[in-house]
């Protein structure tokens, strides 16, 4: 599937299908070529650095990397994460946090989920716009997603939680303490075991972390969204109801302590508990059809007492809750009623009706009572970070209306994710003055628009159908969708199927959806008498979660009324896009290594799948094209080519550099650096600068004779190239270090305010001893020289920051114990 269109040229073309055969060979070759290398795959930590980039490359160094037992790698702006199905010793240890936490620049170190916690850290605390920000999490059921959302709080309850703030002390241990709280509860409520995952999320959320001005997490919210309630009324064969209605047994004491924590008391527990074993006992109610035909249901004989122990657990007249169940009320004006006995069906279906009311209202209740324990008061709070853990695009044999509203969700996220990282990179080009080739992407605005479109989208003609006050016909609708749609490129029907369906060409992959049922979904009817049944509950959070509602709000008061599922979901979709636009995203993809579960089993077959529903490998595209300014298209390969020499002109400057660097220690040793004064000492400085300076220069003509013509001249004449597209992405820019320092005004004690100030940065950098030790301190900044800004002070920090300097270790501190210093530094160490 080709999703990229080269917009500029810059490559000769040929035609027809000879150049597309010519390409696809030499692909062919280059994928072998490079998975030949088979003991390398596993070191490629950035999948941007894979070259060529496909899914058969990418899926061979995923699963190098797996077999190393190495689960997260980096693919561009995206992190991957595979799920290992085991606990893998000190991955999440408080060690490791503080590793991440207190790392100079983490994205250096290994792949991980603590970089993307890290980063958004900083970002937050470095106050750039946009300040707050969204780490996405995303991924199938089953791959990691609540895991690692768990992971990234863990880390801010860590990081973002100060011992030294002693005078709320209290509040800040509590605080932290209750956001994690939230999770074992919202788990119990919100999560079930089915096939594909033992613990899993039936609701999606975005958790906002709340930073004060110290960044420090003072509070959190949870927004939800579309639990699976009809899961309350039944779950599919070998598949469990929610983990609450089980934690009689199993993790009932975690979940009442995390319910302590967070304020509900023992009166309310008891509340919530009589509420959940009512639901328990309604379930095992059974109709059965009455002899006389005008007459209600009967009830099967044993569900007579399970109806009267659901009554008075859920503290309403049994009679009532029986009459309910069973008797359609028809209102005729507003003085008077009809009442009409309910058919056996419609009766299973009103006792399903009130058990999914109940318990969606019961979930909602607790993320407010949650929300109201861990919100932080608005002035205490000035940013935040967000963490979405949304359920993966969704493709089953059947799929209905909560797989449209998934998928729909994932289109959405999609969209934000492509347009997101594109523009963000196109800007920072157009701001740093560079032409590139911008790369255009077929984007998944036609499905959204299918989807979303008013009027004629499905949402809105689903919302027409549901509003006219008649029974549903899947047939009619179906061709309905057909007279409006059949014109968008992403809907189509399969002729041969007999079941009314259409199908929507995600981007993800075409996902046949069933029109039966549909309507009545969408319309999501309560009959009133349940509802005006349960404000006259006597369980004070019974009757507290309906007291608001207005019970013929659905239904009589006329159907326009009606709020839709999709319209509530469309809704809810909208603000968290909103807030996701105001925030800079960062993007995690879970996959699952094996359906089964199963530790440390990689199924090739499974994770390419995936990696194809999350268009991974477009994402490395646009990454690497952003990265480097090259069109991902297969022509301009030519311009991988051309990094190609690129690259190994950086190779050969890295080992020149490292020849200079010998030299001139050699040189230092020679002069006998330990007795020698002062002049002496700077003569043998100037030599140490010539030689870097002349190593650079020689660098400076290779690179100019690598780049190819087609570049832009604005580049050539800068001097100025990426060296990303395939290995190690530095950018070399205008006068290197060494020339910039060997060019200064001559390094005498006297000196210009300049010259003195860089010889100054340099001396306290070697750590000299020729200059009075204690009272200097310099700071300045020469942009002109290309040196960004210099810092040094006697026994601290000593910092030179030259975009990426060629003196590797200019930036460290002289530290006597520390192992591993090499180069200038450590010949130094050794001669004092
Ligand atoms: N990093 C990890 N290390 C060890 N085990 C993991 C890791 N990530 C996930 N798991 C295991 O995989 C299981 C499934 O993960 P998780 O519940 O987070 O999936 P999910 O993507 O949230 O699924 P769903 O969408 O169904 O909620 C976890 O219960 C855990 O056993």
């Amino acid at each position: 599937m080709t999703r990229y269109k080269s917009v500029k040229g810059g490559v000769r073309k040929k035609s027809g299908l000879a150049h597309r055969k010519s390409l696809n060979d030499s692909l062919e070759g280059e994928v072998k070529a490079f998975l030949l290398d088979e003991g390398q795959l596993h070191t490629y930590d950035d999948l941007t650095k894979v070259n060529p980039v496909t899914p058969t490359t990418v899926l061979k160094c995923l699963q190098a990397r797996y077999r190393a037992k190495v689960f997260y790698t980096h693919a561009g702006c995206t992190l991957v994460a595979l799920n290992p199905f085991q606990p893998v010793p000190d991955l999440y240890s408080l060690d490791v946090m503080k590793e991440y936490h207190c790392a100079p620049q983490p994205q250096e170190s290994k792949p991980h989920i603590f970089i993307v916690a890290e980063e958004a850290y900083r970002n937050v605390q470095g106050q750039v716009e946009p300040v707050n920000q969204s780490l996405v999490v995303s991924g199938e059921s089953g791959a990691g997603k609540t895991w690692t959302s768990r992971c990234l709080m863990k880390y801010y309850a860590t990081v973002a939680a100060s011992s030294s703030l002693m005078k709320s002390q209290d509040t800040v241990e509590r605080i932290e303490k209750r956001v994690l709280d939230s999770n074992p509860i919202m788990e119990a409520f919100g999560n079930a075991c089915t096939l594909r995952n033992s613990n899993s999320s039936r609701f999606g959320k975005y958790i906002q972390l709340q930073l004060n001005r110290s960044q420090l997490l003072v509070g959190a919210s949870v927004q939800t969204y579309l639990l699976e309630k009809t899961r309350v009324a039944g779950q599919p064969v070998n598949e469990r109801n929610f983990h609450i209605f089980y934690q009689a047994k199993d993790c009932f004491d975690e979940t009442v302590e995390a319910m302590v924590h967070l304020g509900i008391n023992a009166e309310k527990q008891g509340h919530i508990f009589r509420i959940l074993a009512g639901l328990l006992q309604l379930g095992n109610v059974i109709f059965c059809s009455a002899m006389d035909e005008s007459q209600p249901c009967d009830l099967e004989e044993k569900s007579k007492d399970f109806m009267h122990r659901c009554a008075s657990l859920l503290c309403v007249p049994v009679e009532e809750l029986q009459t309910c169940l069973r008797v359609r009320t028809l209102r005729a004006g507003k003085q008077s009623a009809l009442f009409k006995p309910c058919s056996l069906a419609d009766c299973s279906v009103r006792r399903d009706c009130l058990a999914k009311v109940i318990y969606a209202q019961l979930f909602e209740w607790l993320v407010t009572f949650i929300n109201d324990s861990i919100c932080a008061d608005n002035s205490t709070w000035c940013n935040f970070i967000g963490l979405l853990d949304v359920y993966g695009f969704e493709c089953f044999q059947f799929n209905n209306l909560e797989q449209l509203c998934i998928n729909y969700a994932n289109e959405k996220l999609q969209q934000h994710f492509v347009a997101h990282y594109l523009k963000a990179q196109q800007e920072e080009y157009v701001s740093e003055g560079l032409e590139w080739s911008f790369v255009k992407y077929q984007d998944n605005q036609g499905c959204l628009d299918l989807i979303e479109g008013i009027p004629t989208g499905v949402f809105s003609l689903l919302n027409e159908e549901c509003l006219l006050n008649r029974a549903s016909d899947a047939k009619q609708f179906r061709v309905r969708l057909e007279k409006e749609l059949s014109d968008n490129g992403s809907m189509s029907w399969d002729k041969f199927s007999k079941q009314p369906h259409f199908t929507v060409a995600h981007y993800a992959g075409k996902v046949s959806y069933q029109i039966e049922g549909m309507m009545e979904k969408n319309k999501d009817p309560v009959p009133p008498e349940l509802i005006h049944l349960l404000q006259k509950s006597e369980n004070p959070l019974l009757h507290q979660l309906f007291a608001d509602r207005d019970p013929v709000g659905q239904g009589t008061r006329g159907l326009r009324q009606v709020v839709t599922v999709v319209s509530k979901f469309k809704n809810s979709l909208e603000n968290l896009m909103k807030i996701l636009h105001s925030t800079t995203p960062h993007y995690t993809r879970c996959i699952k290594p094996n359906t089964d579960c199963r530790p440390l089993t990689f199924k090739k077959e499974e994770v390419i799948m995936q990696l194809e529903a999350c268009g991974i490998v477009e994402t490395i595209h646009i990454s690497a094209a952003a990265e480097s300014g090259i069109d991902p298209n297969p022509q301009n390969r030519v311009c991988s080519q051309r990094a190609f020499s690129i690259q190994c002109c950086w190779h050969r400057h890295k080992q020149r550099r490292r020849h200079a660097m010998r030299r001139a220690c050699t040189l230092i040793q020679a002069g006998k650096y330990r007795s020698c004064d002062c002049t002496d000492f700077v003569l043998v400085l100037q030599a140490l600068m010539d030689s870097l300076a002349e190593a650079e220069l020689d660098d400076a003509e290779d690179l100019q004779e690598a780049m190819p013509t087609e570049l832009d001249p604005i580049l050539r004449a800068r001097g100025s190239v990426q060296l990303s597209s395939i290995q190690e992405p530095v950018m070399v820019r205008g006068w290197p270090m060494g020339l910039a320092l060997a060019s200064a005004p001559t390094i005498t004690v006297s000196m210009t305010a300049t010259g003195f100030q860089k010889m100054m940065s340099v001396m306290a950098c070697l750590n000299g001893h020729c200059f009075r030790s204690g009272d200097y301190k310099v700071e300045t900044n020469q942009f002109k020289q290309g040196v960004a800004s210099i810092r040094a002070q006697p026994r601290g920090s000593i910092k030179l920051h030259y975009q990426r300097s060629p003196l590797l270790y200019a930036d460290l501190h002289p530290d006597h114990k520390r192992d591993g210093v090499t180069g200038l530094n450590q010949i130094l160490l050794e001669s004092t």
